[in-house]
């Protein structure tokens, strides 16, 4: 089936989150609900993102951060409630493949790099799309995506590691390329799951650095559950709980709210 741009154009119009509308925003959610088997795992969330903003995104196991993001990608399609991208595009009517050519870009916990392809092979084979890994490989390089490359390497630091396979980075760096082989698709969307989830304390400051570079070019959505990288991050921060936003606000004030201490802070 052929999906016209002008058929995926929402009606922008009725009332948002918390009186905001969705003009500006990069992703916006509305009054979603998702139930398994009559159980809601997302609960009327409304959650609003704008371009260029980091997000974090906090709560217990089970509040629906998984959830939220397959949502907000295509895999899960809600029961009720607006997705819209860029304030305008319904993302409840497109398909995964869809969703994420249109830049949405996803990082799973796990790093699944090619370890025996160098860091720009890896980054060279995130732009084969459906061509399959050896059509990319016998690519020229063209100087239009060998200056992406370069950008690409200097984004996630591993400028000096180009040419070593993935397989020989440490854990953190592997989840740079990771993030590096979703830039190369220049997605305008990023959700990011734990990114710091197994790193060293110096991996994961740097990590804390590189998401609030990219967020200025970018949305950022940054799931985690390690306070001190939240902290890091210096961003806003939203609170999932039972499948709706608890709390939202700076890390500070969302601490100080005893409701979040009550739910997950104070476990
Ligand atoms: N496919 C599914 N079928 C049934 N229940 C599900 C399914 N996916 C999620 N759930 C339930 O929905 C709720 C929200 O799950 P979700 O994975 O979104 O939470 P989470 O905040 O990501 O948790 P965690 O921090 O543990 O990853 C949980 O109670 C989970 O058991």
């Amino acid at each position: 089936m052929t999906v016209h741009t002008a058929d995926l154009l929402a009606d922008a119009g009725t009332a948002p989150d918390g009186g905001r509308s969705p003009r500006g925003s990069a992703l916006y959610l509305d009054g979603v609900t998702v139930s398994f088997d009559g159980f809601r795992a997302l609960n009327e969330l409304s959650l609003v993102v704008d371009h260029g903003e980091l997000r974090a995104v906090i709560g217990p196991n089970g509040a629906g951060k998984t959830t939220m993001m397959d949502v907000m990608t295509g895999k899960t399609r809600p029961d009720k409630g607006k997705v819209l991208l860029d304030g305008s595009i319904d993302l409840t009517k497109l398909d995964e493949a869809r969703i994420a050519t249109l830049g949405i870009g996803r990082k799973f916990q796990k790093p699944s790099v090619f370890e025996t392809h160098t860091v720009v092979d890896n980054l060279e084979l995130a732009l084969a799309g459906d061509r399959g890994p050896f059509a990319a490989l016998k690519f020229r390089r063209t100087a239009d995506k060998a200056a992406r490359i370069e950008a690409v390497l200097e984004d996630i630091a591993l400028a000096h590691r180009a040419h070593e396979p993935a397989g020989r980075l440490s854990h953190g760096q592997k989840q740079w390329l990771e993030i590096g082989m979703l830039l190369m698709q220049q997605p305008r969307v990023l959700l990011v799951d734990e990114p710091a989830a197994g790193m060293t304390d110096a991996e994961t400051s740097q990590t804390a650095v590189l998401l609030k570079r990219l967020a200025q070019s970018h949305a950022v959505i940054v799931v985690e559950h390690d306070m001190g990288f939240v902290r890091d991050l210096d961003c806003k921060v939203t609170v999932l709980h039972e499948g709706s936003v608890l709390a939202e606000g700076s890390l500070d004030h969302v601490q100080a709210d005893q409701r979040v201490v009550d739910v997950y802070l104070g476990r």
